[in-house]
Formats: structure tokens, sequence, C-alpha cells
């Protein structure tokens, strides 16, 4: 497909009536190809419709250009016709006249009949034959919608520009419009813009979605591409897998600018108390069992016992979240997956680096294998079963939800099936996948199973969705599940800080291992400001119940952070294509694992510090090399091409 519309560095500034400007959009690059279909989503105000105005030429660019067909757009035309939420029919003229009086003026090298003709298809096409001798005010909001679109498109403009068409119309009127344009576009080969609202809209109608960021200086934020088959039928389009996580990854945006524009609100600065540097803190994590140490340091006062008197547990919903609030500098401190510190450090799948430290262990286990209740029926109880059953069902993608590439989920998952002959990036597809989320997927069969922390393995086995096929025993026993995670230029500028937050976690961990306490803890994670359910879906340990799939979580045991577990995380990152292998691992290891934080939160609460390196050991009995990784590496049978190279890691400054 040719490019018919490129927008090119566009900035818009308005003037102000009071003297001042408005740096509306920024550094906008888009292009558009004949026949797409593009929606324009982004909060009120954030210049969806300023983007739109200038490529109808409706209004011009302060710097850039937009072209539309290599011809810089100065002036509203008839190739680009805007169809507005508000209608705009000449109240006067009936609908045919309104048709009519586009048709007429700009199609006048066409014979009357044939005018006539198309006027007539047009009315036709939008099922208004019943209408056509009515005036505006004798017709629905959908029946007056529908003529302006059939007096758009009667003109045969080489781009449609819609601005919220269907915001002012009621549910049901609103879908079979959707439906409506949809054929049309399909039909006709409509090159298309709209500006909309509506998450499910944008799917249903795009092929790619521009999602732009809050103001001042809007800026696209993130393209999706919206990889749903045409034509679509709406139910088709809500069953295919990617529909969920299209939606999920514009309502993540959408929530992200929110947050961002709270932020840039917020008074910053650091409050310093107790011969701490900061004591305000916000901590973000992941709603799951694990997050248990941070939920007790926060109900039973360890953090405050150790001065943090400032403690806002950030709650996310996905891991991506804590990346994010992390590359964002809006969060102090964060619940983990053990590779992510990691991750982030070496600047995974070509993000830029954002070095970070570890210097707590916060549990270990509680992760688990489930496949939905579909597999388990037919008998598969082993990576070997599962294999043969990938084997004689070729002809359909098989999905696994994981949800982050740098967490142990992923890292488990693709080891146990690559221990089973199965290639994790061949044979099968791993989708990420909020925690939360997991279990809409599994019930509504968009993946065939997940590999995640409880309470998500648990709940599928007590709902009836899906089994538990290998735990963390039956994986890798007592593997890291999460660290504590601060950047590297954070923990600089607060020593102190830094320390007395172990200790916080430390303790708050005690508390957790304690089986007298586990009832309370359950109910404590139960609230709605942690999961959220009920009770009974929480379990911490073995302890606790009788069967052996359940979780495992260690919360007081191996809590220093260790090299060597680390040095594994980066083989495992390494194998898979997520980052190369390290030339300087030792220097990142070293960087990485702040032991000395550790060990001075350790002595000063009295606990013992000593230290035994311990082999790691998975399931399938292959030991890990530490001491020769590459030649590790190199053995593993199923892996990508790795490469190698130095990693130079910068020194961001909690200023940027
Ligand atoms: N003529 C103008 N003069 C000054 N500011 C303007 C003008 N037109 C728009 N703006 C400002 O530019 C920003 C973008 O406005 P725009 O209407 O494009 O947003 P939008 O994303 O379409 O919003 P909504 O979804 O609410 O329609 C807003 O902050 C708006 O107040």
């Amino acid at each position: 497909m040719s490019v018919l519309v490129a927008v090119d560095q566009l900035e818009k500034v308005f003037q102000l009536d009071g003297g001042g400007e408005y740096l509306a959009l920024k550094g906008i690059d888009l292009t558009i190809k004949r026949g797409e279909f593009v929606s324009l989503i982004g909060h009120s105000g954030c210049g969806k419709s300023t983007l739109l105005n200038m490529v109808a030429g409706l209004d011009l660019p302060t710097e850039g250009v937009v072209t539309l067909e290599g011809q810089r757009i100065s002036r509203p035309g008839p190739d680009k016709m805007v169809v507005f939420q508000n209608y705009s029919l000449l109240p006067w003229l009936t609908v045919r006249q309104n048709i009519a009086l586009a048709v007429n003026r700009v199609m006048d090298k066409m014979s009357k009949e044939d005018r006539r003709a198309l006027i007539e298809q047009q009315i036709e096409m939008v099922g208004l034959k019943a209408h056509a001798d009515k005036r505006p005010d004798l017709l629905s909001g959908g029946q007056k919608q529908r003529v302006a679109i059939a007096r758009a498109l009667a003109i045969r403009p080489k781009l449609l520009l819609l601005d919220e068409p269907f915001g002012a119309l009621d549910a049901l009127t609103r879908g079979n419009l959707q439906e409506q344009l949809m054929r049309m576009c399909e039909e006709y080969q409509v090159t298309s813009i709209m500006v909309t609202h509506d998450v499910d809209e944008a799917v249903l109608l795009s092929d790619r979605i521009v999602m732009l960021t809050n103001g001042p200086g809007s800026k696209i934020g993130q393209i999706l591409e919206v990889d749903i088959p045409r034509p679509r039928k709406r139910m088709e389009v809500v069953e295919h897998p990617s529909y969920y996580s299209l939606r999920s990854e514009m309502i993540y945006f959408l929530n992200q600018q929110k947050r961002i524009k709270k932020l840039r609100a917020r008074p910053l600065g650091a409050i310093a108390r107790h011969g701490l540097e900061k004591v305000n803190l916000d901590i973000g994590y992941v709603p799951l069992v694990a997050c248990a140490p941070l939920a007790i340091a926060k109900e039973k006062g360890f953090f405050q016992k150790h001065g943090l008197d400032e403690v806002n547990l950030v709650r996310e919903t996905s891991w991506r979240g804590i990346t994010d609030g992390m590359r964002g500098g809006y969060l102090d401190a964060a619940q983990m997956p053990s590779g992510m510190p990691l991750w982030l450090t070496l600047g995974a799948r070509d993000k830029p680096s954002t070095p970070m430290v570890t210097s707590l262990t916060l549990t270990r286990n509680g992760n688990a294998i489930t496949l939905s209740k579909t597999l388990i029926d037919q008998g598969i109880q082993t990576s070997t079963d599962f294999r043969a059953y990938l084997k004689e069902t070729r002809d359909r993608p098989h999905r696994f939800g994981i949800v982050h590439r740098s967490s142990m989920h992923n890292l488990l998952l693709r080891y146990w099936l690559a221990a089973g002959g199965i290639d994790p990036d061949r044979d099968v597809v791993l989708k990420t996948i909020p925690p939360a989320q997991m279990l809409v997927d599994l019930k509504a069969g968009t993946i065939d199973g997940f590999c995640v922390g409880d309470p998500w393995n648990l709940r599928a086995e007590l709902e009836g969705i899906g089994g538990v096929i290998a735990s963390d025993l039956e994986v890798w026993p007592n593997h890291p599940g999460k660290v504590l995670g601060v950047r590297e230029d954070w923990a600089n500028a607060y020593p102190n800080t830094h320390i007395a937050l172990v200790k916080a976690l430390l303790q708050a961990g005690q508390y957790c291992a304690d089986p007298s306490h586990t009832a309370e803890i359950c109910e404590i994670l139960a609230g709605r400001e942690y999961l959220g359910m009920s009770a009974a879906y929480i379990r911490l340990n073995p302890a606790d119940h009788a069967k052996t799939h359940d979780s495992h979580h260690l919360f007081d045991r191996f809590c220093r952070p260790s090299r060597t577990e680390q040095l594994w995380h980066i083989v495992q990152l390494a194998r898979w294509g997520d980052t190369p292998f390290p030339r300087n691992w030792v220097e990142i290891l070293e960087r990485l694992c702040r032991l000395s934080v550790f060990s001075t939160a350790a002595r000063e609460l009295g606990l013992d510090t000593s230290y035994q390196r311990h082999p790691i050991e998975l399931f399938d009995g292959s030991r890990f090399n530490a001491d020769n990784p590459i030649d590790y590496l190199n053995q593993l049978e199923i892996r990508q091409d790795f490469t190698m190279a130095d990693v130079i890691l910068d020194q961001p400054s909690l200023a940027a």
C-alpha cells in the first residue's frame, strides 16, 4: 500500500487570548497508507481534533508539514471530507437535498443522470430510502449521522476524517453505525482517520491505533497494529485472541497518562527525618500472594518502626507498570520478579539501560505452570505428554500466558518446555498478560495455559478452569520469586533509607513465615487494597494446606541477593534473545546485587549473615555451571543464537 498522508515533525502552538501561548502538539510523525483505517485515541484535550483539523486543512501547523499524495495540505477541500459529531447537515434541506448539494457542487463533470443515480445509491447504502424526503429535524441522531457519512462518501474523497462521529449516539445505534461504516470502508477501500474515546470502537474499526500522550506538547506515545483479519464481524473481533490484549494495552496507556498527569501535579522532594534521607516512599507492587511482606510491613508497622513514616504502596495491575514507574523515576522502590532489576539494567529488548540495585530477595517459590481444563482432561500431566499433544495438533496455535519477559514465570516456563523438547519460540506462542487477566483468558480459551504467581494457579483449580501441571518444587525448588528493586541512582542518593527499607521488609518476611500469623496475613491480603478476593484463594505455604501442588512461599529464607542466581538469569535472558550475554557480567553483578546493604540491615537486626553458595539444579537434573556460563549456554540444545556484548551502564540522575 502506498503512502497517502504524511505528517512530518508537526507542531501546533495556539496563541491564547490573554497573550500567552499553548503548545498543543509537538514532534508528530505519522504516515497513513492508502486504504488504511487509523484511529486517534487519547485523553480529552490531548490534541486529537487539532491533529485531525490539520490533516483536513481546517487549521495550519505552526511547524512541520502535512501532505496528501505528496502535496502540502493548506486548505480544506472535497478530497478530504470531515464528519463531525454534530452531523452539520443543513436543516432546511431534506436528506436527498443535503447529499445532492455536495454531489452537484463537486461532481460537476458527471452527467445529471449519473449524479442522480449516485445520490440514490448513497441514500440506499445508508438505509435511508424511506426517509429521503425528510428534513434533519425529523430524523434520529443515528439517521442524521448516516446522512453525514453518505454525503461525505458520495463525492468519493481520498480521505475520510471522522471526529468522534458516534459520540452523541446511544449504544445500540452506535453499534449499528460502526458496523455500517466498517462495511462501507471495506467495500470502497476508503482511507480514514477517526478520533474516538472508545477503545472497543477503535479495535473494531482500525488497522492501526495511534495513542497520543497528554499535553502540553502531546506526542504519539504508542501505535498499535490491529492484526484482526478483514472483513470483520463484531463477535469474531471480540473472540479474536488479540482483542483483549489490544484493549488492555490501550487501557494501560490511558491509565499511565492519567498517572503521569497526577505525578506532574505532585509536590516533589524527599522528606528527611530520623537520620534517614527520605521517609516518604512510593513502593510499587502487583497484587499477588508474594506481595505479603510489603502488605505486612505497612499493616503491622514495620516501615514505621524503622523510621519510614510515609510509605505509600502503589498497586500496579501489570509488571509493566513497575518497569515504567522505575524508568520514569516515580517509584522509589518496588517488589519485582527476580529477573526484572537485571532486565532494566541490561536494557533488554533494545530499551535504554536503567541501572538497578537489588539488596533483598523478598520471596522464593509461589509460582506454578497451569494448563486449561481441556488439556488436563486429555490426560496431559508432563511436558512429554504436552509435546505429544502438540505434535498431534499442529494445525492450530498453542498459547501460554506469561506476566513479563523478565519474570521467573517466563524463564521457568521456557525452561520447562525446552527441557521437554519444546521450543518456546517456535512450537508455542507466549503472550504477555497481566496476572489478574490470566483466568479470563484461560476460561475464554485464548490461552492453553500459563505460568504465574499465586493466587491464580490455585484459583484456576478451585474454579475448575485449569489444573497445575508443575509447581515450584517440580521445576526449581526454592527458586527466587520476587526481589526488592531500586534504581542505582536512588540507592546512591538514599543509602540509610535503603538499609531501613531492607530492615523493615526482612522483619515483615519473618512475620509472614511464622505459621501462627498465616490466617491474619490471608485476611489482610484478601482486603480490597491488596488482592481483593476471598481469603479461601490465598495460601502461603504447605503448612496451611495439604496439597503439594499449592504454592510454597518462603519469606524468610535465603533473602540475601544471590549473584549466582542473577547469573542464571543473565544466561536465560541471553538464551532467549532478550539481551546479549554481557562480557562484563562480573561488573554488572557487582553493581546489581548490593550485598553491603543486605548485610548491614541483617546485622543490625541481629540476623545470621553467614552465606553458603548453593548449586542451582532444576528438575531435569542439569546443574547450572556458574563457573563457565558461556559453556553452559552453548550446551543448551534449545535456545536462540545468542550474542555477546559489553554493556555500558549509564548513571541516570534522579532529576531526569
Ligand atoms: N483555538 C484554540 N486556542 C487555544 N487553545 C486551543 C485551541 N484549540 C484547541 N486548544 C487547546 O489545545 C488542546 C488540544 O485540543 P483538542 O480539541 O485538539 O483536544 P482533543 O484531544 O480533541 O480533546 P477532546 O477529546 O476533549 O475533544 C487543548 O488543551 C485545547 O484547550
